[in-house]
Protein backbone atom coordinates (compact mmCIF):
# COMPACT_ATOMS: atom_id res chain seq x y z
CA UNK A 1 0.00 0.00 0.00
CA UNK A 2 1.31 3.52 -0.87
CA UNK A 3 2.23 5.17 2.71
CA UNK A 4 1.39 8.82 3.65
CA UNK A 5 4.91 9.66 3.06
CA UNK A 6 5.18 8.49 -0.81
CA UNK A 7 1.75 10.66 -1.18
CA UNK A 8 3.30 13.72 0.36
CA UNK A 9 6.26 13.25 -1.51
CA UNK A 10 4.20 13.04 -4.95
CA UNK A 11 2.80 16.44 -3.85
CA UNK A 12 -1.21 15.16 -5.08
CA UNK A 13 -3.24 17.86 -4.94
CA UNK A 14 -6.47 15.44 -5.72
CA UNK A 15 -7.51 11.94 -6.34
CA UNK A 16 -8.84 10.67 -9.83
CA UNK A 17 -9.85 7.51 -11.76
CA UNK A 18 -11.96 9.36 -14.25
CA UNK A 19 -9.40 10.00 -17.45
CA UNK A 20 -12.34 12.59 -18.44
CA UNK A 21 -12.06 14.43 -15.11
CA UNK A 22 -8.24 14.99 -14.20
CA UNK A 23 -7.36 18.01 -13.06
CA UNK A 24 -3.53 19.11 -13.09
CA UNK A 25 -1.90 17.35 -9.52
CA UNK A 26 -4.10 14.74 -9.75
CA UNK A 27 -3.14 10.84 -8.84
CA UNK A 28 -4.97 8.95 -11.33
CA UNK A 29 -6.27 5.28 -10.69
CA UNK A 30 -6.07 3.08 -13.93
CA UNK A 31 -8.93 0.49 -13.06
CA UNK A 32 -8.00 -2.71 -15.27
CA UNK A 33 -9.93 -3.04 -18.00
CA UNK A 34 -9.23 -2.81 -21.73
CA UNK A 35 -8.22 1.19 -22.15
CA UNK A 36 -6.55 1.23 -19.04
CA UNK A 37 -3.16 2.47 -20.16
CA UNK A 38 -4.91 4.68 -22.86
CA UNK A 39 -6.83 6.60 -20.14
CA UNK A 40 -3.71 6.67 -17.93
CA UNK A 41 -1.83 8.39 -20.94
CA UNK A 42 -4.96 10.83 -21.44
CA UNK A 43 -4.97 11.18 -17.38
CA UNK A 44 -1.33 11.96 -17.48
CA UNK A 45 -1.36 14.18 -20.49
CA UNK A 46 -3.77 16.46 -18.90
CA UNK A 47 -1.47 17.01 -15.81
CA UNK A 48 -2.41 14.08 -13.42
CA UNK A 49 1.29 13.51 -11.33
CA UNK A 50 1.35 9.77 -11.40
CA UNK A 51 -0.62 6.59 -12.20
CA UNK A 52 -1.08 3.86 -9.69
CA UNK A 53 -1.90 0.64 -12.46
CA UNK A 54 -2.04 -3.19 -11.57
CA UNK A 55 -0.62 -4.23 -14.87
CA UNK A 56 3.04 -3.31 -16.38
CA UNK A 57 3.61 0.09 -17.62
CA UNK A 58 4.32 1.01 -21.37
CA UNK A 59 7.73 2.32 -21.41
CA UNK A 60 7.59 5.78 -21.90
CA UNK A 61 5.22 5.85 -18.92
CA UNK A 62 7.39 3.64 -16.49
CA UNK A 63 8.49 6.95 -14.65
CA UNK A 64 4.86 7.97 -13.79
CA UNK A 65 3.82 4.37 -13.10
CA UNK A 66 2.77 3.18 -9.69
CA UNK A 67 2.41 -0.93 -10.09
CA UNK A 68 0.65 -2.47 -7.09
CA UNK A 69 -1.46 -5.46 -7.17
CA UNK A 70 -4.95 -4.28 -6.56
CA UNK A 71 -6.00 -0.60 -7.58
CA UNK A 72 -9.35 -1.07 -6.35
CA UNK A 73 -7.86 -2.22 -3.31
CA UNK A 74 -4.97 0.83 -3.33
CA UNK A 75 -7.87 3.59 -4.71
CA UNK A 76 -9.75 2.66 -1.24
CA UNK A 77 -6.41 2.94 0.83
CA UNK A 78 -5.22 6.08 -0.81
CA UNK A 79 -8.57 7.72 -0.49
CA UNK A 80 -8.77 7.02 3.26
CA UNK A 81 -5.37 8.55 3.91
CA UNK A 82 -5.82 11.77 1.40
CA UNK A 83 -9.18 12.51 3.08
CA UNK A 84 -7.69 12.30 6.72
CA UNK A 85 -9.80 9.32 7.20
CA UNK A 86 -13.61 10.73 7.32
CA UNK A 87 -15.74 7.72 8.44
CA UNK A 88 -13.72 6.85 11.73
CA UNK A 89 -15.36 10.54 12.49
CA UNK A 90 -18.54 9.80 11.97
CA UNK A 91 -21.48 7.33 12.45
CA UNK A 92 -22.20 6.25 8.89
CA UNK A 93 -25.55 4.62 9.03
CA UNK A 94 -26.50 2.73 5.15
CA UNK A 95 -30.04 1.77 3.87
CA UNK A 96 -30.21 -0.97 1.15
CA UNK A 97 -33.12 -3.00 -0.29
CA UNK A 98 -34.91 -2.64 -3.53
CA UNK A 99 -37.44 0.00 -2.77
CA UNK A 100 -37.75 2.22 -0.06
CA UNK A 101 -34.09 3.34 0.02
CA UNK A 102 -34.41 6.98 -0.45
CA UNK A 103 -37.88 7.22 1.72
CA UNK A 104 -35.93 5.47 4.45
CA UNK A 105 -32.68 7.28 3.34
CA UNK A 106 -34.60 11.30 4.17
CA UNK A 107 -36.57 10.01 7.47
CA UNK A 108 -33.36 8.97 8.83
CA UNK A 109 -31.67 12.07 8.05
CA UNK A 110 -34.39 14.32 9.12
CA UNK A 111 -34.88 11.97 12.47
CA UNK A 112 -31.25 12.23 13.34
CA UNK A 113 -31.06 16.50 12.38
CA UNK A 114 -34.25 16.51 14.79
CA UNK A 115 -32.06 14.75 17.28
CA UNK A 116 -29.89 18.00 17.18
CA UNK A 117 -26.67 15.48 15.71
CA UNK A 118 -25.76 17.16 11.92
CA UNK A 119 -26.11 14.65 9.34
CA UNK A 120 -24.67 14.28 5.84
CA UNK A 121 -27.22 12.56 3.42
CA UNK A 122 -26.16 10.58 0.41
CA UNK A 123 -28.72 9.29 -2.17
CA UNK A 124 -30.67 9.00 -5.76
CA UNK A 125 -32.20 12.59 -4.97
CA UNK A 126 -28.95 14.52 -3.63
CA UNK A 127 -25.95 15.22 -1.42
CA UNK A 128 -26.91 17.08 1.53
CA UNK A 129 -25.21 18.79 4.13
CA UNK A 130 -27.76 20.84 6.02
CA UNK A 131 -29.20 23.33 3.41
CA UNK A 132 -26.16 22.78 0.93
CA UNK A 133 -27.80 20.57 -1.31
CA UNK A 134 -26.44 18.97 -4.54
CA UNK A 135 -27.87 17.27 -7.28
CA UNK A 136 -27.38 13.03 -7.58
CA UNK A 137 -25.64 11.46 -11.01
CA UNK A 138 -26.03 7.99 -9.09
CA UNK A 139 -27.59 6.46 -5.84
CA UNK A 140 -24.18 5.46 -4.07
CA UNK A 141 -21.29 7.64 -5.58
CA UNK A 142 -18.11 6.30 -6.86
CA UNK A 143 -15.76 5.87 -3.81
CA UNK A 144 -13.93 8.95 -4.66
CA UNK A 145 -16.42 10.80 -4.48
CA UNK A 146 -17.93 9.58 -1.44
CA UNK A 147 -15.09 9.57 0.79
CA UNK A 148 -14.89 13.31 -0.66
CA UNK A 149 -18.04 14.23 0.78
CA UNK A 150 -17.67 12.69 3.76
CA UNK A 151 -14.34 14.82 4.22
CA UNK A 152 -16.63 17.88 3.73
CA UNK A 153 -19.51 16.68 6.00
CA UNK A 154 -16.50 16.38 9.06
CA UNK A 155 -15.13 19.81 7.99
CA UNK A 156 -19.13 20.99 8.19
CA UNK A 157 -19.60 19.38 11.73
CA UNK A 158 -21.22 16.64 11.38
CA UNK A 159 -21.32 13.61 13.38
CA UNK A 160 -23.52 11.63 11.07
CA UNK A 161 -23.73 10.32 7.87
CA UNK A 162 -27.07 8.15 6.26
CA UNK A 163 -26.89 7.16 2.56
CA UNK A 164 -28.32 5.06 0.42
CA UNK A 165 -26.26 1.50 -0.44
CA UNK A 166 -27.19 0.10 -3.80
CA UNK A 167 -26.56 -3.12 -4.94
CA UNK A 168 -24.32 -1.97 -7.58
CA UNK A 169 -22.40 -0.06 -5.21
CA UNK A 170 -21.81 -2.50 -2.66
CA UNK A 171 -20.64 -5.24 -5.22
CA UNK A 172 -18.22 -2.69 -6.70
CA UNK A 173 -16.60 -1.37 -3.67
CA UNK A 174 -17.99 1.90 -3.91
CA UNK A 175 -18.20 2.00 -0.29
CA UNK A 176 -14.68 0.02 0.66
CA UNK A 177 -13.38 1.14 3.71
CA UNK A 178 -16.39 2.11 5.43
CA UNK A 179 -17.43 0.38 8.83
CA UNK A 180 -21.14 0.95 9.30
CA UNK A 181 -22.77 2.04 12.80
CA UNK A 182 -26.05 0.59 11.52
CA UNK A 183 -27.50 -1.06 8.51
CA UNK A 184 -31.52 -1.04 7.11
CA UNK A 185 -32.99 -4.00 4.74
CA UNK A 186 -36.24 -2.91 3.03
CA UNK A 187 -36.86 -5.73 0.78
CA UNK A 188 -35.58 -7.58 -2.22
CA UNK A 189 -37.59 -7.72 -5.22
CA UNK A 190 -37.05 -8.28 -9.21
CA UNK A 191 -34.82 -5.31 -10.75
CA UNK A 192 -31.13 -4.98 -11.89
CA UNK A 193 -30.76 -8.18 -13.23
CA UNK A 194 -29.10 -7.02 -16.32
CA UNK A 195 -26.43 -6.31 -13.81
CA UNK A 196 -26.52 -9.26 -11.02
CA UNK A 197 -27.91 -11.66 -13.95
CA UNK A 198 -29.71 -13.91 -10.60
CA UNK A 199 -31.78 -12.81 -7.85
CA UNK A 200 -29.45 -14.93 -5.71
CA UNK A 201 -26.45 -12.66 -7.17
CA UNK A 202 -28.22 -9.60 -6.13
CA UNK A 203 -28.81 -10.91 -2.41
CA UNK A 204 -25.14 -12.05 -1.60
CA UNK A 205 -24.25 -8.36 -3.10
CA UNK A 206 -27.06 -6.68 -0.73
CA UNK A 207 -25.61 -9.06 2.21
CA UNK A 208 -22.20 -7.41 1.69
CA UNK A 209 -23.80 -4.47 3.36
CA UNK A 210 -24.12 -6.18 6.24
CA UNK A 211 -21.28 -9.03 6.79
CA UNK A 212 -18.38 -6.95 5.05
CA UNK A 213 -19.56 -3.43 5.77
CA UNK A 214 -21.22 -3.24 9.19
CA UNK A 215 -18.96 -2.88 12.50
CA UNK A 216 -18.55 -5.83 14.28
CA UNK A 217 -20.44 -4.19 16.97
CA UNK A 218 -23.24 -2.36 14.94
CA UNK A 219 -26.40 -3.15 14.64
CA UNK A 220 -28.44 -4.62 11.37
CA UNK A 221 -32.39 -3.56 10.98
CA UNK A 222 -34.46 -5.77 8.61
CA UNK A 223 -37.97 -6.30 7.71
CA UNK A 224 -38.41 -10.13 8.06
CA UNK A 225 -42.13 -9.46 6.48
CA UNK A 226 -39.67 -9.91 2.81
CA UNK A 227 -38.41 -13.30 2.13
CA UNK A 228 -35.11 -11.67 1.65
CA UNK A 229 -35.51 -10.18 4.67
CA UNK A 230 -36.07 -13.28 6.78
CA UNK A 231 -33.48 -15.05 5.11
CA UNK A 232 -30.85 -12.03 6.07
CA UNK A 233 -32.04 -11.88 9.60
CA UNK A 234 -31.58 -15.95 9.85
CA UNK A 235 -27.86 -15.85 8.04
CA UNK A 236 -26.08 -13.55 9.60
CA UNK A 237 -24.03 -12.98 13.29
CA UNK A 238 -24.16 -9.33 14.30
CA UNK A 239 -26.56 -7.49 16.21
CA UNK A 240 -30.13 -7.46 14.74
CA UNK A 241 -33.61 -6.68 15.04
CA UNK A 242 -36.12 -7.95 12.82
CA UNK A 243 -39.13 -5.38 11.75
CA UNK A 244 -42.89 -6.95 11.10
CA UNK A 245 -45.68 -4.87 9.72
CA UNK A 246 -47.53 -7.80 8.82
CA UNK A 247 -46.40 -8.65 13.12
CA UNK A 248 -45.36 -12.28 11.79
CA UNK A 249 -44.51 -14.19 14.65
CA UNK A 250 -40.81 -13.98 16.18
CA UNK A 251 -40.43 -10.72 15.32
CA UNK A 252 -39.01 -8.12 17.81
CA UNK A 253 -40.90 -5.25 16.43
CA UNK A 254 -44.57 -5.05 14.96
CA UNK A 255 -47.51 -2.66 14.76
CA UNK A 256 -50.69 -3.36 16.81
CA UNK A 257 -52.15 -1.43 14.81
CA UNK A 258 -51.84 1.02 11.42
CA UNK A 259 -54.83 3.39 10.15
CA UNK A 260 -54.43 4.33 6.73
CA UNK A 261 -55.52 7.26 4.94
CA UNK A 262 -55.13 9.90 1.70
CA UNK A 263 -53.40 12.57 4.95
CA UNK A 264 -50.81 9.49 5.84
CA UNK A 265 -50.79 7.06 8.73
CA UNK A 266 -50.43 6.74 12.30
CA UNK A 267 -48.88 3.49 13.71
CA UNK A 268 -49.13 2.16 17.35
CA UNK A 269 -46.17 0.46 17.86
CA UNK A 270 -45.69 -0.53 21.58
CA UNK A 271 -42.12 -1.17 21.03
CA UNK A 272 -41.02 2.15 20.44
CA UNK A 273 -43.65 4.77 21.78
CA UNK A 274 -46.41 4.39 23.77
CA UNK A 275 -48.99 6.38 22.00
CA UNK A 276 -49.59 6.28 18.12
CA UNK A 277 -47.27 8.07 15.95
CA UNK A 278 -48.62 10.08 12.74
CA UNK A 279 -46.84 10.69 9.49
CA UNK A 280 -48.00 12.48 6.26
CA UNK A 281 -46.53 9.71 4.11
CA UNK A 282 -49.07 7.84 2.41
CA UNK A 283 -49.44 3.95 2.39
CA UNK A 284 -48.73 0.55 3.26
CA UNK A 285 -44.95 0.66 1.41
CA UNK A 286 -44.67 3.55 3.59
CA UNK A 287 -46.05 1.74 6.69
CA UNK A 288 -42.93 -0.32 6.11
CA UNK A 289 -40.33 2.32 5.68
CA UNK A 290 -41.54 3.96 8.79
CA UNK A 291 -41.64 1.38 10.57
CA UNK A 292 -37.81 0.12 9.71
CA UNK A 293 -37.02 3.58 10.45
CA UNK A 294 -38.69 3.89 13.78
CA UNK A 295 -36.84 0.95 14.60
CA UNK A 296 -33.80 1.52 13.78
CA UNK A 297 -34.19 5.37 15.62
CA UNK A 298 -34.96 3.31 18.54
CA UNK A 299 -32.07 0.83 18.46
CA UNK A 300 -29.72 3.94 18.05
CA UNK A 301 -31.06 6.00 20.97
CA UNK A 302 -33.05 8.96 18.78
CA UNK A 303 -35.39 10.23 21.28
CA UNK A 304 -39.00 9.87 20.78
CA UNK A 305 -39.73 13.79 20.36
CA UNK A 306 -37.06 13.48 17.64
CA UNK A 307 -39.31 10.13 15.93
CA UNK A 308 -42.44 11.64 16.02
CA UNK A 309 -41.07 15.16 14.72
CA UNK A 310 -39.52 14.07 11.69
CA UNK A 311 -42.26 11.66 10.77
CA UNK A 312 -44.43 14.36 10.87
CA UNK A 313 -42.47 17.34 8.59
CA UNK A 314 -40.79 14.65 6.05
CA UNK A 315 -41.66 15.01 2.69
CA UNK A 316 -40.15 12.84 -0.15
CA UNK A 317 -39.94 14.33 -3.44
CA UNK A 318 -41.03 12.60 -6.27
CA UNK A 319 -42.64 9.49 -4.06
CA UNK A 320 -46.28 9.40 -4.06
CA UNK A 321 -46.09 12.98 -4.30
CA UNK A 322 -49.90 14.42 -4.58
CA UNK A 323 -48.84 16.95 -7.69
CA UNK A 324 -52.70 18.16 -7.99
CA UNK A 325 -55.77 17.76 -6.26
CA UNK A 326 -58.81 20.24 -7.07
CA UNK A 327 -61.19 17.73 -4.22
CA UNK A 328 -62.42 15.58 -7.37
CA UNK A 329 -59.50 14.49 -9.66
CA UNK A 330 -56.38 13.61 -7.74
CA UNK A 331 -52.61 13.17 -9.93
CA UNK A 332 -49.44 11.63 -8.07
CA UNK A 333 -45.97 11.66 -9.58
CA UNK A 334 -44.65 8.29 -7.99
CA UNK A 335 -40.79 6.73 -8.71
CA UNK A 336 -42.07 3.07 -8.72
CA UNK A 337 -39.91 1.81 -11.51
CA UNK A 338 -39.68 -2.15 -10.35
CA UNK A 339 -42.48 -4.23 -10.48
CA UNK A 340 -43.17 -4.53 -7.08
CA UNK A 341 -43.33 -0.59 -6.65
CA UNK A 342 -45.67 -0.17 -9.11
CA UNK A 343 -47.90 -2.87 -7.55
CA UNK A 344 -48.08 -1.42 -4.45
CA UNK A 345 -48.57 1.93 -5.39
CA UNK A 346 -51.46 1.25 -7.14
CA UNK A 347 -52.55 -0.75 -4.74
CA UNK A 348 -52.56 2.61 -2.23
CA UNK A 349 -54.06 4.90 -5.39
CA UNK A 350 -56.94 2.11 -5.63
CA UNK A 351 -57.92 2.12 -2.14
CA UNK A 352 -58.15 6.35 -2.23
CA UNK A 353 -59.97 6.19 -5.58
CA UNK A 354 -63.62 6.92 -6.07
CA UNK A 355 -63.62 6.55 -9.41
CA UNK A 356 -61.09 5.41 -12.68
CA UNK A 357 -57.81 4.74 -11.65
CA UNK A 358 -55.11 5.31 -14.60
CA UNK A 359 -51.51 4.77 -14.51
CA UNK A 360 -48.95 6.20 -16.89
CA UNK A 361 -45.51 4.81 -17.25
CA UNK A 362 -42.52 3.27 -19.13
CA UNK A 363 -39.76 1.22 -18.28
CA UNK A 364 -36.37 2.58 -18.22
CA UNK A 365 -33.75 1.69 -21.39
CA UNK A 366 -30.26 -0.13 -21.00
CA UNK A 367 -31.59 -2.10 -17.80
CA UNK A 368 -33.38 -4.94 -16.83
CA UNK A 369 -35.45 -6.15 -19.41
CA UNK A 370 -37.45 -9.06 -17.97
CA UNK A 371 -39.02 -6.87 -15.10
CA UNK A 372 -40.96 -4.59 -18.35
CA UNK A 373 -43.59 -7.62 -19.12
CA UNK A 374 -44.03 -7.90 -15.58
CA UNK A 375 -44.53 -4.21 -15.11
CA UNK A 376 -47.38 -4.53 -17.96
CA UNK A 377 -49.00 -7.52 -16.47
CA UNK A 378 -49.36 -5.13 -13.14
CA UNK A 379 -50.28 -2.07 -14.95
CA UNK A 380 -53.17 -3.56 -16.57
CA UNK A 381 -54.49 -5.78 -13.58
CA UNK A 382 -54.07 -3.06 -10.58
CA UNK A 383 -55.69 0.56 -12.71
CA UNK A 384 -58.84 0.14 -15.10
CA UNK A 385 -56.48 2.21 -17.50
CA UNK A 386 -52.92 2.36 -18.40
CA UNK A 387 -50.68 4.97 -21.12
CA UNK A 388 -47.51 2.87 -21.75
CA UNK A 389 -44.90 5.15 -22.65
CA UNK A 390 -41.04 6.11 -22.55
CA UNK A 391 -39.31 6.43 -19.52
CA UNK A 392 -35.27 6.95 -19.93
CA UNK A 393 -35.12 5.59 -23.10
CA UNK A 394 -31.24 5.63 -23.38
CA UNK A 395 -29.57 4.13 -26.12
CA UNK A 396 -32.50 1.77 -26.65
CA UNK A 397 -35.27 2.25 -29.11
CA UNK A 398 -38.86 3.41 -27.16
CA UNK A 399 -40.74 1.75 -29.76
CA UNK A 400 -38.70 -1.73 -28.71
CA UNK A 401 -38.86 -1.36 -24.92
CA UNK A 402 -42.67 -0.69 -25.26
CA UNK A 403 -42.69 -3.79 -27.00
CA UNK A 404 -41.62 -5.87 -23.86
CA UNK A 405 -43.84 -4.22 -21.85
CA UNK A 406 -46.68 -4.71 -24.02
CA UNK A 407 -45.92 -8.33 -24.31
CA UNK A 408 -47.22 -8.79 -20.53
CA UNK A 409 -50.65 -7.26 -21.22
CA UNK A 410 -53.48 -9.22 -22.83
CA UNK A 411 -56.87 -6.82 -22.22
CA UNK A 412 -57.71 -3.92 -24.37
CA UNK A 413 -57.46 -1.64 -21.33
CA UNK A 414 -54.06 0.41 -22.47
CA UNK A 415 -52.98 2.79 -25.12
CA UNK A 416 -49.50 2.84 -26.35
CA UNK A 417 -48.43 6.96 -26.97
CA UNK A 418 -44.19 6.85 -26.96
CA UNK A 419 -44.23 10.53 -26.61
CA UNK A 420 -44.25 10.70 -22.50
CA UNK A 421 -45.41 14.29 -22.66
CA UNK A 422 -48.17 13.26 -25.15
CA UNK A 423 -49.15 10.34 -22.62
CA UNK A 424 -49.45 12.58 -19.80
CA UNK A 425 -50.95 15.24 -21.71
CA UNK A 426 -54.19 12.98 -22.94
CA UNK A 427 -54.46 11.05 -19.45
CA UNK A 428 -54.84 14.64 -17.62
CA UNK A 429 -57.44 15.04 -20.18
CA UNK A 430 -59.23 11.86 -19.91
CA UNK A 431 -59.94 12.70 -15.87
CA UNK A 432 -63.33 12.92 -14.58
CA UNK A 433 -64.63 13.53 -11.37
CA UNK A 434 -63.79 10.92 -8.58
CA UNK A 435 -60.43 9.54 -11.07
CA UNK A 436 -56.88 9.02 -10.15
CA UNK A 437 -53.70 9.23 -12.07
CA UNK A 438 -51.05 7.67 -11.09
CA UNK A 439 -47.52 9.12 -13.64
CA UNK A 440 -45.61 6.31 -12.54
CA UNK A 441 -41.34 5.91 -13.06
CA UNK A 442 -39.29 9.57 -13.21
CA UNK A 443 -40.28 10.66 -9.32
CA UNK A 444 -38.19 13.34 -8.75
CA UNK A 445 -36.45 13.51 -11.76
CA UNK A 446 -35.92 16.28 -14.04
CA UNK A 447 -35.00 15.16 -17.20
CA UNK A 448 -35.09 12.62 -20.07
CA UNK A 449 -32.47 10.03 -21.33
CA UNK A 450 -32.56 9.79 -25.04
CA UNK A 451 -29.93 8.21 -26.56
CA UNK A 452 -26.49 9.68 -24.02
CA UNK A 453 -28.58 13.19 -23.97
CA UNK A 454 -30.07 14.76 -20.83
CA UNK A 455 -32.96 16.42 -22.08
CA UNK A 456 -35.28 18.50 -19.74
CA UNK A 457 -38.09 17.05 -18.92
CA UNK A 458 -40.31 16.99 -15.62
CA UNK A 459 -43.66 15.04 -15.19
CA UNK A 460 -44.94 17.74 -12.45
CA UNK A 461 -44.75 20.67 -14.49
CA UNK A 462 -46.71 19.08 -17.81
CA UNK A 463 -48.95 17.54 -15.23
CA UNK A 464 -50.09 20.93 -13.17
CA UNK A 465 -49.78 22.65 -17.14
CA UNK A 466 -52.44 20.36 -18.72
CA UNK A 467 -54.85 19.97 -15.32
CA UNK A 468 -55.00 23.92 -14.95
C1 LIG B 1 -22.87 -0.70 -14.34
C2 LIG B 1 -22.20 0.23 -13.38
O1 LIG B 1 -22.56 0.28 -12.24
N1 LIG B 1 -21.22 0.98 -13.87
C3 LIG B 1 -20.48 1.87 -12.98
C4 LIG B 1 -19.01 1.49 -13.00
O2 LIG B 1 -18.61 1.60 -14.31
P1 LIG B 1 -17.53 0.64 -14.96
O3 LIG B 1 -16.57 0.11 -13.97
O4 LIG B 1 -18.23 -0.29 -15.85
O5 LIG B 1 -16.83 1.80 -15.73
P2 LIG B 1 -16.43 1.91 -17.23
O6 LIG B 1 -17.31 2.97 -17.80
O7 LIG B 1 -16.28 0.61 -17.92
O8 LIG B 1 -14.96 2.47 -17.00
C5 LIG B 1 -13.96 1.72 -16.30
C6 LIG B 1 -13.08 2.69 -15.58
O9 LIG B 1 -12.44 3.54 -16.54
C7 LIG B 1 -12.70 4.87 -16.26
N2 LIG B 1 -12.85 5.61 -17.51
C8 LIG B 1 -13.86 5.36 -18.35
C9 LIG B 1 -13.98 6.09 -19.53
C10 LIG B 1 -13.03 7.09 -19.83
O10 LIG B 1 -13.06 7.81 -20.85
N3 LIG B 1 -12.02 7.30 -18.95
C11 LIG B 1 -11.90 6.58 -17.80
O11 LIG B 1 -10.98 6.80 -17.05
C12 LIG B 1 -13.98 4.88 -15.42
O12 LIG B 1 -14.01 6.00 -14.59
C13 LIG B 1 -13.85 3.59 -14.64
O13 LIG B 1 -13.10 3.81 -13.49
O14 LIG B 1 -18.27 2.38 -12.19
C14 LIG B 1 -18.38 3.76 -12.55
C15 LIG B 1 -17.53 4.58 -11.56
O15 LIG B 1 -17.96 4.37 -10.22
C16 LIG B 1 -19.84 4.21 -12.50
O16 LIG B 1 -19.94 5.56 -12.92
C17 LIG B 1 -20.65 3.31 -13.42
O17 LIG B 1 -22.00 3.67 -13.25
C18 LIG B 1 -22.79 3.80 -14.43
C19 LIG B 1 -22.64 5.20 -15.01
C20 LIG B 1 -24.25 3.54 -14.10
O18 LIG B 1 -25.15 3.95 -14.81
N4 LIG B 1 -24.54 2.84 -13.02
C21 LIG B 1 -25.89 2.55 -12.55
C22 LIG B 1 -26.47 1.29 -13.18
C23 LIG B 1 -25.82 2.38 -11.03
O19 LIG B 1 -24.75 2.22 -10.46
N5 LIG B 1 -26.98 2.46 -10.40
C24 LIG B 1 -27.08 2.33 -8.96
C25 LIG B 1 -28.56 2.45 -8.61
C26 LIG B 1 -29.19 1.17 -8.31
C27 LIG B 1 -30.41 1.39 -7.43
O20 LIG B 1 -30.78 2.52 -7.17
O21 LIG B 1 -30.97 0.40 -6.97
C28 LIG B 1 -26.44 3.53 -8.24
O22 LIG B 1 -25.80 3.36 -7.20
O23 LIG B 1 -26.71 4.65 -8.73
N1 LIG C 1 -40.90 -0.28 1.21
C1 LIG C 1 -41.29 -0.26 -0.05
N2 LIG C 1 -41.69 -1.41 -0.66
C2 LIG C 1 -42.10 -1.43 -1.95
N3 LIG C 1 -42.16 -0.31 -2.71
C3 LIG C 1 -41.77 0.85 -2.16
C4 LIG C 1 -41.32 0.94 -0.81
N4 LIG C 1 -41.01 2.22 -0.55
C5 LIG C 1 -41.21 2.89 -1.67
N5 LIG C 1 -41.70 2.10 -2.66
C6 LIG C 1 -42.00 2.39 -4.06
O1 LIG C 1 -40.73 2.47 -4.70
C7 LIG C 1 -40.52 3.77 -5.24
C8 LIG C 1 -39.10 4.19 -4.98
O2 LIG C 1 -38.95 4.44 -3.60
P1 LIG C 1 -37.58 4.94 -3.04
O3 LIG C 1 -37.08 6.00 -3.92
O4 LIG C 1 -37.71 5.23 -1.61
O5 LIG C 1 -36.73 3.60 -3.26
P2 LIG C 1 -35.20 3.37 -3.62
O6 LIG C 1 -34.89 2.03 -3.07
O7 LIG C 1 -34.37 4.48 -3.19
O8 LIG C 1 -35.21 3.31 -5.21
P3 LIG C 1 -33.90 3.51 -6.17
O9 LIG C 1 -33.10 2.27 -6.02
O10 LIG C 1 -34.44 3.60 -7.54
O11 LIG C 1 -33.21 4.73 -5.75
C9 LIG C 1 -41.55 4.66 -4.57
O12 LIG C 1 -41.88 5.74 -5.41
C10 LIG C 1 -42.71 3.70 -4.34
O13 LIG C 1 -43.43 3.54 -5.53
N1 LIG D 1 -31.99 3.66 -9.63
C1 LIG D 1 -32.75 3.20 -10.73
C2 LIG D 1 -33.29 4.38 -11.41
C3 LIG D 1 -34.33 4.05 -12.45
C4 LIG D 1 -35.15 5.23 -12.80
C5 LIG D 1 -35.98 5.05 -14.00
N2 LIG D 1 -36.55 6.31 -14.31
C6 LIG D 1 -35.15 4.54 -15.16
O1 LIG D 1 -34.56 5.35 -15.84
O2 LIG D 1 -35.11 3.32 -15.38
C7 LIG D 1 -31.93 2.34 -11.68
O3 LIG D 1 -30.74 2.64 -11.85
O4 LIG D 1 -32.46 1.39 -12.20
MG1 LIG E 1 -32.98 5.61 -4.05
Amino acid sequence: MLSETILKNLKIQGLCDDSRKVKPGDLFFAMPGEQSVDFARNALSQGAVAVVGECEAPQDLASKWILVPSVKEERASVAKIFYHDPFSKLSAHAVTGTNGKTTSAFLMESMLSSDGRKTALVGTICKKIGDKVIASNLTTPGILELYAFAADAVAAGCTDFVMEASSHSLHQGRVQGIRYRSALFSNLTEDHLDYHKTMENYFQAKKLLFTKYLAEDGVAVINVDDEYGERLFQEIATKKISVSRLGKSGAMIAPTAIQSSEDGLILTVPAIAETPIETALVGEFNADNVLLVMSWAKAIGISEASIRKALKTVKVPGRFEMTFNDGNRRVIVDYAHTPDALERVLRVARSLTKGKLSVVFGCGGDRDRNKRHIMGAIAENGADFAWVTSDNPRTEKPEAIIEDIVSGMHSDHFKVIVSREEAIREACHAMQSGDFLVVAGKGHENYQIIGKTKHHFDDHEIILREMH
